[in-house]
């Protein structure tokens, strides 16, 4: 099934668009997993058990696994959350020159990492990101991110009139597949004009809790005929960091559901 039906059987079996992002920076870690064979995984293993019955999909950061032990953790992650039937969005931030892709594009595949959808950078144009669409894979383009250095290229005006991010919201809802925008919550402005570009695009948006965007604006620019997914990583995953034990888990499943109930007041 194409990533986007999937997407939307899962945000309706779960009433939720949160996309919790799975972000196990080593130095934030607690003690109770450090001292386990694949801490990354260990910890995730847990936070997936407190929180996928809010999760609509997990997020997993490649920055945050780029190491062969990491690597080994990332698995385990994506198989894990499958068996929970919860769709996995590899951030990677990809896209190169067609064999280049072609390689990173294995990630979606069934004997590679197997994740559900991928994020890509458009700043290689549109042969970069082919290898990424002609699979029931989803792709979310970098749009504008929510970073501050965001608008330094993003917001530029082009001849056209047009800016970059907006012609990059333009071209991606052309693409054929399984195409998504990745617009940052810190941008609202932003986020409503990509809306009126993409009508038709489901968006990842990143950039509430710790980067302290919009959450109201991510769920009424986000969502596509009720499809998209608004990402907190730090603010759900360590949301328990100054309980131990078992608490530090259910603060973090806490976390997840007070972030689906205030995303609902939106919807
Ligand atoms: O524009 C972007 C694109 C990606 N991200 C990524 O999302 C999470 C956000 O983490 P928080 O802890 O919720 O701030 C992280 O993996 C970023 O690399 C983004 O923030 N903005």
């Amino acid at each position: 099934m194409a990533f986007f039906d999937r997407l939307a059987e899962r945000i309706a079996a779960t009433d939720s668009v949160v996309s919790v992002g799975l972000d196990p920076d080593p130095d934030r870690l607690p003690e109770h997993v450090t001292d386990r064979d694949l801490p990354r995984w260990a910890f995730n293993r847990r936070i997936i058990d407190a929180t996928h019955e809010y999760a609509a999909a997990y997020k997993p950061n490649a920055a945050f696994y780029e190491d062969p032990d990491g690597w080994r953790a990332l698995e385990e992650t994506i198989a894990y959350a499958h068996g929970k039937d919860v769709p996995v969005v590899l951030d990677a931030k990809r896209a190169d020159i067609g064999n280049t892709a072609r390689q990173y594009a294995r990630s979606l595949d069934p004997d590679g990492l197997n994740a559900d959808a991928i994020t890509v950078t458009p700043y290689m144009g549109r042969d970069a990101l082919a290898p990424f669409l002609n699979t029931d894979a989803g792709v979310f383009v970098l749009a504008r991110t929510s970073n501050s250095g965001g608008a330094d290229l993003q917001d530029l005006e082009l001849a056209s009139g047009e800016t970059v991010y907006e012609r990059v919201a333009g071209m991606a809802a052309d693409l054929q597949g399984e195409v998504g925008l990745v617009v940052g919550a810190t941008a609202p402005e932003e986020l409503e004009t990509v809306r009126s570009i993409a009508p038709n695009c489901p968006f990842l948006v990143p950039g509430i809790g710790a980067q302290g965007g919009d959450a109201e604006a991510a769920v009424e620019y986000g969502l596509s005929d009720g499809v998209g997914l608004v990402n907190s990583s730090r603010g759900i995953i360590f949301a328990g960091e100054t309980a131990s034990g078992d608490d530090y888990f259910r603060a973090a499943g806490a976390a997840a559901r007070q972030l689906r109930d205030r995303l609902n007041d939106s919807r």
